[in-house]
C-alpha cells in the first residue's frame, strides 16, 4: 500500500523583500489547488535585519502562527526546525548567506544570480558537497509546466536540430530608468551587485541554456564561446544594456541574449512587438511569448506546410505566481536523497556564472571587492 501522504519540508525565509514576500505566499498555498498531493511546504521561520520586519513578513504572509521571527539571519540558520532556507536577500550578500546556512548545515534554495561571480559560486557548491547538502539556484522558470513541455518537445526532435536562440528580458517602460530606479536601488546599485545582467539577462542566458546546453547530450554540454557588449548607466556604473552572442559546440550553434533597462521587450504591453524568445531548429521555429521569468504562452511553427500548433499555459488560471513549481522540486529532492536538481544542475549554474564573469571582463565591469571577495565571514552581511 502507498503512502497517501505528503512529503512535507520546513522552510526557513531569509530577508522579507519582494520576492521574499511573492515566494512565502506561493509556499503556504494548498498543494491540491495546482493537483500536487506527494509534496507540500509549511513555514516555520523567518529572519530580517529587523525582528519587528521579520514578525510582520510572516504575519502578512499568512504563515502559521507559529512560526518564529528573528531580528538576524544567523539565528535563522541555527534554527534545528528549519530544514531548507530560501535566500533573498541582493546578489551582492548571496554569497555571505548562503554560505551561513550551508555551514550550519541547512539545504538551501538561493536567489538568482546565484552569486556576484564564478569563484563564489564554485566555493558555495563546494560546501554543499562536503557538507552533503542541497544546493540549488532559484531559477524558477525552469519548472514551469510550459518550460517542461518545451524542452521534451525540442529534445524530442520536433523542431529538428536546434541552431540558434534568441532571447530578450528588456523592462524600459515610459519614463527613464535614471527616473524610475535613482542610484540607490538593488537594480543600479553596485554596492548590491545590480545591473540588468544579473538580474534580468540571466533569464535570458537560461533560455539559451535550456536548449543549447541543458538538454543536449552530456558529452555535447560545453561551455559556450562568448562574445559581448555592454553599456554602463549613468551615475553607478552598473549595466544597463548588455548582449550577448554564445557559441557552443559542437555545432557552434548561436545563442543571442540581450536585456536592458532603457528599452522593452513589450513596449505597449499589448504584447504587439511579438515573442520574446525564438528557438530555430531545422525543421522549424518556437517562439515563447514573454515576459521570459513568467512566460504565458508559446507558439511551433513547422517549416512550410504544417499547420502551427499554439499552447496557452493554463496554469496561470491557478492562484499564486507559479514559485511553487520551483519549491515543490526542491521537496522532492530533499525527499529522494538528491543534492541538486537535474533540471538544474550546480555545474549548470556555475557555467553560467562563468558566462556572465566573461562578459563582465569583457566589457570592464568590476563590483567593489567586499562583494566579489571569496572571505567569510564579513561583518555587515
Ligand atoms: N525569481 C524572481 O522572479 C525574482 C527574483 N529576484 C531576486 O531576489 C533577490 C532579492 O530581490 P528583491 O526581493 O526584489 O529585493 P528587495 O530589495 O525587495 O529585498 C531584498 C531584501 O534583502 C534584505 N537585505 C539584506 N541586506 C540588504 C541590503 N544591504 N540592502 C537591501 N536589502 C537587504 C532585506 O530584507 P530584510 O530587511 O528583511 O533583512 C530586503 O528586503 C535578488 O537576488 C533578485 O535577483 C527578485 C525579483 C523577482
Ligand atoms: O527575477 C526577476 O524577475 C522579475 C523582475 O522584475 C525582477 O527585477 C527580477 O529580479
Amino acid at each position: 500500500m502507498t503512502d497517501s501522504k505528503p512529503y512535507t519540508i520546513r522552510w526557513g525565509i531569509l530577508a522579507t523583500g519582494g520576492i521574499a514576500q511573492k515566494f512565502t505566499k506561493d509556499l503556504v498555498l494548498d498543494p491540491s489547488t495546482r493537483s500536487v498531493s506527494d509534496v507540500s511546504h509549511t513555514v516555520v521561520a523567518a529572519a530580517s535585519r529587523s525582528q519587528e520586519r521579520a514578525q510582520e513578513f510572516l504575519t502578512s504572509c499568512g504563515c502559521p502562527s507559529t512560526a518564529k521571527a528573528y531580528g538576524d539571519y544567523a539565528s535563522l540558520a541555527a534554527d534545528p526546525d528549519v530544514d531548507i532556507v530560501y535566500v533573498a536577500t541582493p546578489h551582492s550578500h548571496h554569497y555571505q548567506n548562503a554560505r551561513l546556512c550551508l555551514e550550519a548545515g541547512k539545504h538551501v534554495l538561493c536567489e538568482k544570480a546565484l552569486t556576484v561571480n564564478a569563484a563564489q559560486a564554485r566555493k558555495l557548491v563546494e560546501i554543499a558537497r562536503e557538507r552533503k547538502v542541497f544546493l540549488m539556484e532559484a531559477q524558477w522558470t525552469r519548472y514551469f509546466p510550459l518550460a517542461v513541455e518545451l524542452r521534451k518537445m525540442v529534445s524530442e526532435g520536433k523542431i529538428g536540430t536546434v541552431h540558434r536562440v534568441f532571447a530578450d528580458l528588456s523592462i524600459g517602460d515610459s519614463g527613464t530608468p535614471e527616473a524610475k530606479w535613482g542610484v540607490e536601488n538593488r537594480m543600479v546599485n553596485v554596492d548590491l551587485a545590480g545591473g540588468a545582467m544579473l538580474d534580468l539577462g540571466i533569464y535570458s542566458i537560461l533560455w539559451v541554456f535550456q536548449f543549447l546546453y541543458h538538454i543536449q547530450p552530456p558529452q555535447h554540454r560545453l561551455p559556450p564561446n562568448v562574445v559581448s557588449q555592454l553599456t554602463k548607466y549613468p551615475n553607478t556604473g552598473a549595466d544597463e544594456l548588455t548582449s550577448l552572442i554564445m557559441s557552443f559546440p559542437p555545432l557552434n550553434s548561436h545563442g543571442i541574449a540581450t536585456t536592458g533597462l532603457r528599452v522593452s521587450f513589450d513596449p505597449d504591453n499589448k504584447g504587439t512587438a511579438g515573442p520574446a524568445v525564438r528557438i530555430q531548429g531545422t525543421k522549424g521555429e518556437i517562439q515563447v511569448f514573454g515576459p521570459i521569468f513568467r512566460p504565458t504562452r508559446f507558439r511551433v511553427i513547422p517549416l512550410e506546410g504544417f499547420t502551427s500548433v499554439e499552447f496557452a499555459d493554463e496554469t496561470r488560471e491557478i492562484p499564486g505566481q507559479g514559485m511553487f513549481w520551483e519549491a515543490d522540486e526542491c521537496a522532492r529532492c530533499l525527499r529522494d536523497g538528491k543534492l541538486e536538481s537535474e533540471t538544474l544542475p550546480l555545474e549548470e549554474s556555475l557555467v553560467m556564472m562563468d558566462v556572465m564573469d566573461q562578459v563582465r571582463q569583457q566589457n570592464g565591469l568590476v563590483y567593489p571587492e567586499k562583494i566579489e571577495t571569496l572571505e567569510y565571514p564579513l561583518p555587515g552581511f
